[in-house]
C-alpha cells in the first residue's frame, strides 16, 4: 500500500456514525473518499459528505456517499484534507488541485481539520511550494503585474492543453514562486487585501491534526 493510500485508510476510522464530513481534494484525499464509500456501503456507516470540488463531489457520489452541499448542512463535525505543505505549527500551503477556496471554506467551518499525506509534505518552513492565489479573471493581469513588482515570481496555473487553468468558482489561478515564506501571517493579510483577490493557499492555524505515513509507518502530529 502506498503511503497516501496508508493515510487515507487510516483517517478514515476517524469518521463516526452520524457525522457530517468535509470531504478533501486530490490524489490522498481520493483513498479517503473510497475507503468511506467501501464503510458506507459494507458496514452501513451512516454520514453525510461535504466536498471541497466538484471532483471529490463526483467521486464521492460514485462510491455511494451521501453528498449534501455546505450551503445544506448545519455543521461539520469533521474535515479530512490532503495538503502540499506543513510545518511543525500545522501551518499549510494547499491549492496544489486549485481546490484551496472552497477547501478554505469548508475546513474554517468544521470542528475539526484533520490532513492527510505522505512525508513529502513535511517542511520546517513553508514556501517551496508554489503558493496558489485565486483571482478574479478581469483583474488578474493587474494581480499579476502587482506580483512581478514586488518579487513574488508569479506564473499562472494551466492546463495540460495550455490553457489558463478556471477553478470551480470560474477564477484564475496564480501561483507564487517564493522559495521560502518568513511571515506567513503577514502575507495572508497582503494577499487577502488585493481587490480581486479571492483566496491564497495559506492555511494558518486551520489544522489541528496531521496524519502522515512515512514508509509504511504512520506518524501523527497535533496542534
Ligand atoms: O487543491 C488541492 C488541494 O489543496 C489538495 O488537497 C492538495 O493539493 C494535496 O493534494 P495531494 O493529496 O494530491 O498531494
Amino acid at each position: 500500500m502506498n503511503e497516501k493510500e496508508l493515510v487515507g485508510k487510516e483517517a478514515a476510522k476517524y469518521v463516526e456514525d452520524g457525522m457530517v464530513v468535509g470531504l478533501g481534494t486530490g490524489s490522498t484525499a481520493y483513498h479517503l473518499i473510497v475507503e468511506l464509500g467501501r464503510r458506507v456501503r459494507e458496514e452501513g456507516l451512516n454520514m453525510i459528505g461535504v466536498a471541497t470540488s466538484v471532483q471529490s463531489a463526483e467521486l464521492a457520489k460514485e462510491v455511494g456517499i451521501n453528498v449534501q452541499s455546505f450551503n445544506d448542512v448545519k455543521e461539520i463535525d469533521v474535515t479530512i484534507d490532503g495538503t502540499d505543505e506543513f510545518d511543525p505549527a500545522l501551518n499549510g500551503i494547499k491549492g496544489g488541485g486549485g481546490a484551496h477556496l472552497i477547501e478554505k471554506i469548508i475546513a474554517v467551518n468544521s470542528k475539526r481539520v484533520i490532513w492527510i499525506c505522505d512525508h513529502s509534505k513535511e517542511v520546517t518552513q513553508l514556501g517551496a511550494f508554489p503558493l496558489p492565489v485565486e483571482v478574479i479573471r478581469d483583474a488578474s493581469q493587474h494581480l499579476f503585474d502587482g506580483f512581478v513588482a514586488k518579487g513574488y515570481a508569479p506564473s499562472y496555473r494551466l492546463t495540460p492543453a495550455g490553457d489558463k487553468f478556471i477553478t470551480d468558482s470560474g477564477n484564475y489561478l496564480i501561483d507564487l514562486h517564493l522559495e521560502k515564506i518568513d511571515n506567513a501571517p503577514q502575507l495572508a493579510e497582503e494577499l487577502i487585501h488585493l481587490v480581486g483577490v479571492v483566496e491564497h493557499g495559506l492555511f494558518l492555524d486551520i489544522a489541528d491534526h496531521v496524519i502522515m505515513a512515512k514508509d509504511d509507518k504512520i506518524v501523527h502530529f497535533y496542534k
